[in-house]
């Protein structure tokens, strides 16, 4: 945790007025008693009431100060505290952002969220604690003694007894509850993993009528979190009642044996009093104390999970030299190479993709076909660079993926992938997703070629048409058309189409591809597909089989000499079509 402490750094100066102020308001604290021990002694026990006024007065004083040095403690405390929140959260999602898809694998989106909101909060919570009570409760405490032992040492003996049996009394209970704190993050993130997918799935769930599986689910993830919270609960609840009787114990003794010290005429009554107020001090900073302990270690854990995002490093990197603006010149633009690649996923048991060479030429189409888990996406993958291939090189405009700036390189490109992602917004905001700066015109001109003009004009409000998030309120087809027009808008030097005609109709589907046909030229163009109508056209044809090339060439060079690629038109295309 004391590493998430440099974010405190900004707010030092700050930090130490809020220390002045702790200071201050601890003082008042310590100084009421005496002045009531003097009213007692002094004012009442005398009968001299001009005393009682004029030290009552200035007890007055005195807690109105320790008030407004409190109320401005707080204040400030909390301000830092949730300052050091907020930057502590943006540094975690900007990591987040930076990391390639295997680390998201790795930790898992539900994970990520609980790291940046809940467990961030822990932390930010202790902060605040620490802030109110690192300086305080050590500062009553010692405070206290050093005022009790000065009131009487004698019955100070009491605090000498009673004191070490509450610090034992924490110890045992926050050594018991220690590890219940520890698990309750990770079946906090359980739960959030239960529930995401309760939510992001609702349509298969209702279709499949698994409402009440995953009901049970949730209720199996929900109790466990419940039972940790509740032992939780439980150990804290009991440390209450037995610091009480402790406390309440520890003055019955000392209302017992002042009262004696009194009937012997060695101590007065005020001071009493005054005493009874110093102990309950004393013991109260030490129930301050044993709370920090108890938070503390909660938000230990908290801020590891923490740390371990921010420490986190993208396995995919850029360069130390990356070779910049040579796109453009190198007169290759949109051109992409792959040399003898083969790549496996993390943890997988066997490669993806195995001894791939083919080259994309741009103004052409490049299509590559092949059955599901044949290694199609794994090729958009590599040269989107979101991984790195294991063995060989995947080039981009005749550079190694890997020796360009990630940016310019991800610039150049426009990638549908499969799965369409649809943001909150309206329409022509999602498609100036593919380019920030692109006029009306430019986003009318991509829908158009992208054959989502006419639903769009159908709509209400048309560009203006919010879409809700995922895109829950168009239909999968439409979502790809808006998905294609992001690309489209982008202009760049090659096209990535990940199975993004799918679920178009054949008649969209060709329409599409005709106004592709007119209106980029200069640009290559992959097109990751599943039927054959919508690769026949192609250029070149690259056909996949178990992550393996088994054939290259146009239709009809294919037809000829390539028995997997004649196996899938076969079982598509009537003979008629597929001549
Ligand atoms: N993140 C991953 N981790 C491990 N293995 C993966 C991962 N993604 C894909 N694979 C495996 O790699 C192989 C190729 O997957 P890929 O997604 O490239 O297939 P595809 O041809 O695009 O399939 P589809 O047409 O069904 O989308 C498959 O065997 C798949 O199980």
């Amino acid at each position: 945790m004391l590493r998430l402490m440099r974010y405190l750094k900004p707010y030092r100066f700050t930090i130490a007025g809020i220390i002045i102020l702790i200071l201050m308001q601890s003082l008042a604290d310590l100084y009421l008693p005496t002045l009531m021990s003097d009213i007692v002694n002094n004012g009442i026990i005398q009968g001299d009431t001009g005393y009682i006024w004029k030290v009552g007065g200035f007890m007055l004083v005195v807690s109105v100060l320790g008030t407004v040095v409190s109320v401005l403690a707080s204040l400030y405390a909390s301000k830092v505290s949730a300052l050091f929140g907020k930057e502590v959260r943006l540094d975690t999602f900007s990591k987040v952002e930076r990391f390639s898809i295997q680390e998201f694998d790795k930790l898992g989106t539900a994970s990520m969220i609980t790291r940046t909101t809940n467990d961030i909060n822990q932390v930010q919570q202790v902060v605040l604690m620490i802030l109110r009570m690192m300086v305080m409760a050590p500062l009553m405490c010692i405070g206290g003694i050093i005022m009790a032992l000065y009131k009487d040492v004698q019955l100070s003996m009491v605090l000498l007894v009673v004191l070490p049996i509450l610090a034992l009394a924490i110890f045992i209970i926050v050594r018991f509850g220690m590890p219940y704190f520890k698990i309750m993050q990770k079946k906090l993130d359980r739960m959030n993993l239960v529930l995401r997918e309760g939510l992001t799935g609702i349509r298969v769930i209702r279709a499949f009528n698994r409402t009440s599986y995953e009901a049970e689910r949730f209720t199996g993830a929900n109790k466990d979190l419940m039972d940790t919270a509740v032992k939780v609960n439980q150990i804290m609840a009991f440390m209450m009642p037995v610091m009480m009787l402790i406390m309440n114990i520890c003055i019955i003794a000392i209302v017992w044996f002042g009262s004696k010290r009194i009937d012997m005429n060695e101590m007065m009554i005020g001071d009493l009093m005054a005493f009874i107020q110093y102990a309950m001090q004393i013991m109260f900073s030490l129930v301050m104390m044993s709370m920090m302990f108890v938070m503390i270690p909660r938000a230990q854990v908290s801020a590891v999970r923490i740390n371990e995002v921010l420490d986190m490093e993208a396995s995919i990197t850029e360069s130390d030299s990356p070779k910049q603006g040579t796109a453009a010149a190198s007169g290759f633009n949109g051109t992409v190479e792959f040399r003898n690649v083969s790549f496996m996923y993390p943890g997988a048991e066997k490669p993806a993709v195995e001894r791939l060479s083919f080259e994309c030429k741009p103004g052409e189409v490049t299509a590559i076909i092949g059955g599901t888990g044949s290694g199609k996406t794994t090729i958009i993958n590599l040269i989107e660079r979101f991984f790195d291939c294991n063995e060989g090189e995947v080039l981009f405009n005749q550079i190694n993926v890997k020796d360009w700036k990630l940016d310019e390189l991800r610039n150049s490109m426009a990638l549908v992938p499969q799965k369409t992602t649809i943001f909150s917004g309206s329409v022509a905001e999602n498609i100036r997703y593919g380019k920030e700066d692109a006029t009306d015109a430019e986003v009318r001109e991509a829908a158009a070629i992208a054959q989502a003009l006419p639903f769009i004009e159908r709509m209400e409000d048309g560009f203006d048409t919010m879409l809700s998030q995922g895109g829950t309120n168009i239909s999968g087809g439409q979502k790809q058309r808006l998905s294609i027009a992001r690309a489209l808008v982008r202009k760049p030097s090659l096209y990535l189409f990940d199975d993004s005609f799918s679920a178009l109709d054949y008649k969209t589907d060709a329409a599409l591809r005709a106004a592709l046909k007119e209106h980029v030229h200069d640009a290559a163009m992959i097109i990751v597909a599943q039927r054959v109508s919508t690769v026949m056209y192609a250029e070149q044809i690259i056909v996949l089989d178990e992550g393996v090339i088994v054939g290259k060439g146009t239709h009809q060079e294919l037809l000829q000499t390539c028995d997997v690629y004649r196996e899938i038109v076969q079982s598509q295309l009537s003979e008629e079509e597929s001549a």
